[in-house]
């Protein structure tokens, strides 16, 4: 049999076979999926005979980008020269669109068969409706991970000047790469740029925001409402007003306030918590910038090893919170004298971790404790697994060598000043000289308002729970932790700071204050003390108690 390619005048392309006697074809390019059926204008992409999918207006079919080598999406939307015309402006917005999480948009054109076709990126796993039907209920884990991407994409689209609003968010309109769990939004062909507030009554009903329907317009918090309903999806797997029989009793429903029945059906507090946000009337309702930096959405922290001794006895591990401007902890490890259990213990003590890490965090460290035990007891194998601890070291292998439980030796109270600062809690003071730290993060310390210990001078009279709590406060503790490191200094009678600058090293230790407490009021009476008259200072120190903090 022979087999021809025929392009025929209208554009369209034919593989077709014909018998042995030449007198009957077929035409295979109705059966051979990768067969090219259509060029584009410029002749840069190719329509293969792979139908991706059908919504309710358009038709998705698989094509090839001829210049590049991808895969593409060949977008096929029924409609008239006129309303091309008057989509014009629209489509320049998607072509200005440039975000990871935010499907690109290539070429489009208007064909011969009054059809709108757009290239877009393509998708291989289809929609997230359709992702989460297949894994019956997705874990929190993925459903943290699909809604950063989606919120990224969100906030992208909303710090756009002027901001674009979607105005169809759902889950039919976020679209998987599963082989590396991308996660990207679709359809953009509702999206309107947002020059003053917008009226067009336009999306799917379950998933409008109150606000769309009013006369007064909305905003782009309406794309936020939307991400509401589709977390609330995700985790519970309905489709929210499954219990409406129809858009009008899901739009009463909605202008009369009543929250979808499955909201019921969600446990999780912080995901509750976080749909209820962006559900909220449009006033009280979170941006999208606001919801990235909520609890649900922090990654989990881990535990890194920065440094050893050559006898692998004395540790320096980092906590870190990868992808939050929050707390990163430093701390010294002996592994003859520490648990991870305590140590973990006095982090949540100090409000340093969250109690919810517990276990996490517990684990990671005798993770790193049982590797090393590989490394002492091993052979190449555990030689080589025990190298993927060392994920950043070199970067960071500041080591602030000292005795036991040092914990908490620097400290980024970034959450606060959503800048990675540091604090060396190791001697007793501030220092700004971080051995083995880049200058510019010194800098940064230097620059930081937030980063401070009390920086005033408090007279020996000072009332002990004054100067505690200013500490307390600078170290972003609640009153409740200040309180309890007041009343254990005043079980040993120290009533004011002259008490505590009296103190010898081995009084500090038996106050039982936890570590980091003694670390942070030293510091503090540290700087208060630089801070006072060269002849009260020279009085101190001639004591003897200031050396060494
Ligand atoms: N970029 C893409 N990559 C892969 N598949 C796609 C892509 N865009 C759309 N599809 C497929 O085509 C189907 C129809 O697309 P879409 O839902 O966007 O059409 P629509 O007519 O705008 O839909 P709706 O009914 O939601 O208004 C999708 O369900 C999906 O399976």
């Amino acid at each position: 049999m022979t087999q021809l390619h025929i392009e025929e005048t209208n554009g369209r392309h034919l593989n077709v076979a014909f018998s042995p006697s030449g007198n009957d074809f077929f035409d295979l390019s109705k059966h051979d999926p990768e067969t090219i059926v259509e060029i584009s204008p410029n002749g840069r992409y190719a329509k293969l005979n792979t139908v991706l999918g059908k919504g309710a207006y358009k038709v998705v079919y698989k094509a090839i980008d001829r210049e590049e080598g991808y895969e593409v999406a060949w977008n096929c939307f029924q409609t008239t020269k006129a309303q091309f015309n008057a989509l014009s402006q629209e489509i320049s917005i998607l072509k200005e669109v440039r975000h990871p999480n935010i499907i690109a948009f290539h070429d489009w054109w208007y064909s011969k068969d009054n059809e709108f076709i757009f290239v877009a990126e393509l998708m291989t796993s289809g929609t997230l409706r359709e992702y989460i039907r297949k894994l019956s209920l997705p874990n929190m884990k993925i459903v943290k991970r699909w809604s950063r991407q989606i919120l990224k994409g969100l906030k992208y689209l909303h710090s756009h000047d002027p901001p674009i609003i979607h105005r169809d968010i759902k889950c039919d309109n976020i679209f998987i790469n599963g082989a590396h769990g991308e996660v990207k939004i679709g359809d953009m062909g509702t999206a309107k740029m947002k020059l003053g507030k917008k009226y067009t009554v336009i999306g799917t009903p379950e998933f409008m925001a109150p606000e769309m329907y009013d006369e007064k317009g909305y905003s782009e918090k309406v794309d936020i409402y939307a991400f509401g309903m589709c977390l609330l999806e995700m985790v519970t797997g309905e489709y929210p007003y499954n219990e409406c029989k129809n858009a009008a009793q899901v739009y009463k429903k909605v202008i009369q306030g009543s929250r979808p029945e499955c909201l019921n059906k969600v446990q999780d507090p912080e995901v509750l918590d976080l749909i209820n946000h962006c559900i909220a009337p449009e006033n009280e309702r979170y941006t999208a910038h606001q919801i990235v930096n909520h609890t649900f959405l922090l990654v989990d922290p881990e535990v890194v090893l920065l440094s050893m001794d050559p006898e692998k006895v004395n540790l320096s591990l980092q906590l870190v919170f990868k992808g939050m401007d929050k707390l990163s902890v430093k701390f010294n490890f002996n592994v003859v004298k520490d648990t991870a259990e305590e140590v973990v213990g006095e982090m949540i003590e100090e409000q340093v971790l969250h109690q919810k890490y517990k276990t996490l965090i517990t684990h990671e460290i005798n993770r790193i404790l049982r590797e090393l035990n590989k490394i002492q007891n091993g052979d190449d194998q555990n030689k080589e697994e025990a190298n993927s601890l060392w994920p950043i070291s070199g970067a960071l292998s500041t080591v602030y060598g000292g005795s036991r439980s040092n914990i908490a030796l620097t400290i980024s109270p970034g959450s606060m000043a959503q800048t990675h600062v540091e604090r060396n809690f190791m001697n007793g003071m501030i220092s700004p000289l971080y051995p083995g730290m880049e200058p510019n993060r010194r800098r940064e310390w230097l620059n930081d308002p937030e980063d401070s210990v009390p920086v005033r001078e408090y007279p020996n009279d000072t009332p002990i729970e004054e100067f505690v709590s200013d500490t307390a406060q600078a170290l972003h503790r609640d009153m409740e932790k200040a309180r309890q490191w007041t009343d254990k200094l005043k079980k040993e009678d120290i009533m004011t700071v002259g008490d505590l600058r009296r103190l010898h090293d081995e009084d500090w230790a038996g106050i039982k204050l936890t570590v980091f407490a003694t670390r942070a009021l030293k510091n503090a009476l540290a700087e208060s003390t630089r801070l006072r008259s060269p002849r009260s200072t020279a009085s101190t120190s001639s004591n003897g108690h200031e050396e060494g903090l």
